[in-house]
């Protein structure tokens, strides 16, 4: 299943970064003050905050685009109006990479999420030597120990987290963490089908105080103000933007 593959992979990407954990815990220390994602996701409370998603490919649909420029994907969604910008850095099956973030990083400034599939501290170290400002925890691909692991390293680098969540029993899971970012995934990772309603279902079992962000398969601005009446304050977005929908240009006018 898609999910293993993809987790066997990262196991691998881990044991090779053992040997830099050392110059990359040097370099997380030494980097200057993130930029909040929960302050970004929370600057306009009447209307809904988009992340803004640079990604090349994924198992889903194959490639997005022909010709990806995350850094120039970056710039043109700052000036359309995003409050922050997600980046994939898996490169097996999204054809990511860490040095996507950089680039990214380094041509805007609004906060730069590390979309990748995290199981061990040592990512986390990584996207902070990186650059990036937030990262994404999917509760599904680690166990309740490692997700706290996690969620507490991440605490210790400065670095947010959005704790991305598939089915009650993961909002479960997640919320025993209090976080401050929950990420409500339309996609079932096991079908790949995206379900905008599946917003609606979860938004009752997310406390108040959490900032709730819908993902995947949001396409139109009617989706945005679907997903607001819902109670979410945030929607991640990438194919529509990617393949040049200009929904953020729309949502802005
Ligand atoms: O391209 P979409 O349908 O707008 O979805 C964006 C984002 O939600 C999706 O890329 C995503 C959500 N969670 C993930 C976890 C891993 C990889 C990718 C994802």
């Amino acid at each position: 299943m898609f999910l293993d593959s993809i987790v066997g992979r990262v196991d691998e990407r881990v044991k090779a970064l053992r040997t830099q954990a050392e110059r990359l815990e040097k370099v997380a220390a030494s980097m200057t003050p993130v930029r909040s994602l929960a302050q970004a996701l929370s600057a306009s409370p009447d209307r809904v905050s988009i992340i803004a998603e640079c990604k090349q490919k994924s198992p889903s649909k194959g490639w997005l685009t022909h010709h990806y420029d995350p850094q120039a994907l970056a710039r043109q969604y700052q000036e359309d109006g995003a409050s922050a910008i997600s980046v994939l850095t898996e490169p097996y099956f999204f054809a990511g990479d860490l040095e996507h973030l950089k680039a990214v990083k380094a041509s805007v400034d609004l906060p730069v999420l590390r979309k990748d599939f995290v199981r061990d501290p040592l990512q986390l170290v990584e996207a902070r030597a990186a650059g990036a400002d937030a990262a994404l925890l999917i509760v599904r691909i680690v166990d309740d120990v490692e997700l706290h692991d996690l969620y507490q390293a991440a605490a210790a680098l400065n670095l947010e987290v959005l704790v991305e969540i598939h089915s009650p029993s993961e909002a479960e899971r997640a919320l025993k963490l209090n976080p401050r970012i929950i990420g409500v995934n339309n996609r079932d990772l096991d079908s790949f089908e995206t379900r905008l309603s599946f917003s609606e279902e979860m938004a009752h079992v997310i406390p108040a105080d959490v900032i709730r962000v819908s993902e995947s398969g949001i396409q139109s601005v009617e989706d945005l103000h679907r997903i607001q009446d819902w109670g979410y304050q945030a929607a991640l977005v990438g194919e529509s933007l990617v393949k040049g929908s200009g929904l953020l240009r729309g949502y802005q006018d």
